[in-house]
């Protein structure tokens, strides 16, 4: 059957994950594994920022939409279904692939594609999460509050566990890790991972679950299989979509009040994310790489992701600037296109003035000077 067909029932597979945890790492692979086979991959990308810089490491030729500016769980969720129901009429993608924000609850977002399946031809994979394993860790031991129930939230959404960044863990640490997330969801299958190298074909196929029963002979490569969620049999009813999205809207109203530490009520936050902040900081011009990375060494623990394109001083190139879990990261890139220099901060509850002013200093090159 024919991505172009009109019967044909286009594979959505969520890619879940803390910020930082490998996402987009996994998305490159995956990219590449699918058009080797011959398909055509589409990309649904959200960035929590307005800037998508993941979207530099996706190859060109790959049709992606962006969702920016928000959560794709929460502020634009109406808009999901859009964009898928756009993607598909342009482009006819073999299959879509839908990179979550790491701040994103996956209940909310299978719920967002699961409303577009009803009036769309779409089946729902089973949902792929990746673990930053050392964070995870740490977080554990800290139990800290809403980031950790976020990534329990992510992992328990989730069939197939891709356990990423265990390089920075050691033998006893790793079964520790196990042990806990076997608690969390005993269901998964778990896969032990550096940098996202894993059996893409074992795992696309492990996601399939218990069930595993096919219903569409001949498609090798997307079989159509009854995910976890059973929504896979979406395409044999031909809804119309009469509900509004208001309807399946939920209560926003708590989520600024207890937006510090834990919630000593026990009360079940669907909007875990709600704290997270962005501070996004155009850059003027090539800022002095020494004075940069003093400033990503002082960054406050609470910010725990940042990304960004940067022209260097005394360097010749641009980078594609990472941090995650505390660990930069520089790449070299020539982006296409109008691309400024532009740096991403994501963390919680963080002094954006004091970094705002940091970053002026650095521009101005007197950061190192203070
Ligand atoms: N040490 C280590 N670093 C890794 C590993 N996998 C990925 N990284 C690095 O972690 C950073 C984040 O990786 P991404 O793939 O961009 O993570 P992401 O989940 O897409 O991030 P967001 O889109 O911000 O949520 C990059 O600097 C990667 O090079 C790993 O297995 N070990």
């Amino acid at each position: 059957m024919k991505a172009s067909d009109e019967t044909y029932v286009t594979p959505i597979y969520i890619l879940s994950g803390f910020l930082g945890s490998g996402k987009t790492t996994l998305l490159a692979k995956l990219i590449d594994y699918w058009q080797e086979a011959g398909l055509k991959p589409a990309v649904i990308m959200n960035e929590l920022g307005d800037v998508n810089l993941d979207g530099l490491l996706v190859k060109q030729e790959v049709p992606m939409e962006e969702m920016l500016g928000g959560c794709i769980c929460c502020s634009i969720r109406g808009d999901l279904g859009v964009t898928i129901h756009e993607l598909i009429q342009k482009e006819h993608p073999d299959l879509i692939v839908v990179e979550a924000t790491g701040a994103a609850n996956p209940m909310e977002l299978l719920d967002g594609v699961t409303e577009t399946a009803l009036y769309m031809k779409l089946d729902i994979r089973p949902l792929i999460t990746v673990v930053d394993s050392a964070y995870l860790m740490e977080l554990f031991d800290r139990q800290q509050g809403k980031t950790y129930r976020l990534m329990q939230e992510q992992i328990r959404c989730a069939s197939v566990l891709i356990l990423n960044k265990t390089d920075l863990l050691d033998s006893s640490r790793m079964q520790e890790l196990l042990k806990l997330l076997n608690q969390s969801n005993p269901y998964a299958k778990k896969i032990p991972a550096v940098k996202c190298e894993v059996d893409l074909a074992e795992l696309l196929v492990e996601g399939e679950g218990a069930q595993g029963a096919t219903d569409e002979a001949g498609d090798q490569n997307l079989s159509q299989t009854h995910s976890h969620y059973g929504q896979s049999d979406s395409h044999n009813h031909n809804y119309t979509h009469n509900h509004s999205h208001s309807s399946h809207s939920h209560d926003h109203s708590h989520e600024h009040s207890h937006d510090h530490g834990q919630d000593p009520h026990g009360h079940d936050h669907h909007h875990t994310h709600s704290h997270v902040m962005v501070h996004t900081h155009y850059l003027s011009g090539p800022v002095d790489s020494k004075a940069f990375e003093q400033l990503i060494a002082e960054l406050p623990r609470d910010v725990y992701r940042a990304k960004g394109v940067l022209t260097f001083s005394d360097t010749s190139s641009r980078f594609l600037f990472q941090y995650a879990y505390r660990e930069p990261d520089f790449m070299k890139i020539t982006p296409q296109g109008d691309i400024p220099d532009v740096v991403v901060f994501i963390g919680e509850h963080f002094d954006k003035e004091e970094l705002s002013e940091k970053l002026k200093a650095l521009e101005a090159g007197t950061l190192l000077a203070e």
